[in-house]
């Protein structure tokens, strides 16, 4: 990646999307105490004042922070400075792990959002490996890196308690719906589950580029850890303002992605955010993107439609829609990348 000064054209955002003005920290999105779900009485019952809690921010931001997530800080600590050491590498390192034309997972360094390349290097890992190629005939195997040290299992480690974590707060959000707690579970039986590392490096022309343009997860929840460098900006729902998300220690980013905005017939909404950069300081974040089983058909679910409400999507093949948007990332190309929007009934 490069670290002249001269601008590479390629980072280049349009004018109107390039990070002029951001809200600093102020109005910041919801924070939530999960505190609740780890009591003594944990399992039993979870709080109505919770579920009310993630209901009003699901709905009017797409977006929350929470805190006592029950996953340990060393592990936290674990992760992050692996993935300091991990990015720290040199070049010819870093590509031995390089995806290429046959496993989509890896290192990579020129990954495109909305056909604008993102000031970033990434590694991408499967939470779980299948055990048979992909619809591709592609084989889904991570590719562990063999320095530094440890860095396999301690990203192990942090997809179990993730998973738990991501479990739990499906559930929150299922019962925010008025459904059974356990209701959405049966579409992560099989996962297409992935974790990235993102190392965002201090950029000579941050005003002109950004590190993650703008877009909406398109998987059911992301949740994020980031570093304390902060640079996170989602789109306010109440007035289109770009606002910063505040970096709390120890603390989890969520968002709801497409699939659950389908699921909750709009209910909920998949916000747009993106990753502002800086010119003095690196940047590293986490996101565990909680994706359904790739033969998962998405849309309304039926207890949330009705005559007066009907479904506004029509369904989708997950794994296909997954297939079609990734491809997109990789290159640039003119075409525009597969949204739910094409399955929206007008
Ligand atoms: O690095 C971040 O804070 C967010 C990255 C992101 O939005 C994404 O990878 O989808
Ligand atoms: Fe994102």
């Amino acid at each position: 990646m490069g670290h002249q000064v001269e601008v590479d054209q390629a980072f280049v955002q349009a004018p109107e999307h390039r990070p002029k003005t951001v809200i600093s920290e102020a109005g910041g999105i919801p924070l939530i105490d999960l505190s609740p779900l780890f009591s003594d009485s944990a399992g039993a019952v979870v709080p109505v004042t919770l579920v009310q809690q993630v209901e009003a921010a699901s709905r009017d931001w797409g977006f929350f922070q929470v805190i006592n997530h029950g996953i340990p800080p060393e592990l936290l600590k674990a992760a992050e400075t692996t993935e300091r050491e991990f990015f720290a590498l040199s070049e010819e390192e870093k590509k031995k792990v390089r995806r290429d034309e046959v496993n989509p997972l890896g290192y990579y360094e020129s990954e495109h959002t909305k056909n604008v390349r993102d000031w970033k290097e990434v590694i991408d890992l499967v939470l779980h490996e299948p055990s048979e190629v992909d619809v591709r005939g592609l084989e889904l195997k991570n590719k562990w890196p063999q320095v530094p040290p440890g860095f396999r299992e301690t990203f192990e480690e942090y997809g179990k308690s993730l998973e738990k974590l991501a479990f739990r707060l499906l559930e929150l959000i299922a019962l925010s719906l008025n459904l059974p707690a356990k209701r959405l579970n049966v579409f992560f039986e099989e996962q297409t589950t992935f974790i990235r590392l993102n190392h965002y490096p201090p950029c000579p022309y941050p005003d002109l580029a950004l590190g993650v343009g703008r877009h909406k997860d398109a998987g059911a929840l992301t949740v994020l850890y980031q570093d304390s460098t902060g640079g996170l900006d989602v789109k306010r729902k109440s007035d289109g303002n770009w606002v910063r998300v505040k970096p709390i220690p120890n603390s989890f980013i969520i968002n709801v992605g497409d699939i659950i905005q389908v699921w909750s017939n709009d209910k909920y909404e998949s916000v747009e955010h993106r990753v502002s950069l800086n010119s003095a300081r690196d940047r590293f974040s986490i996101p565990f993107f909680f994706y359904p089983a790739s033969h998962t058909n998405v849309k309304p679910l039926e207890e949330l439609v009705d005559e007066k409400n009907p479904a506004r999507y029509d369904e989708y093949n997950w794994g296909e829609f997954f297939k079609t948007r990734k491809d997109s990332n990789y290159k640039k190309s003119e075409a525009e990348n597969i949204q739910i929007t094409h399955f929206k009934r007008v």
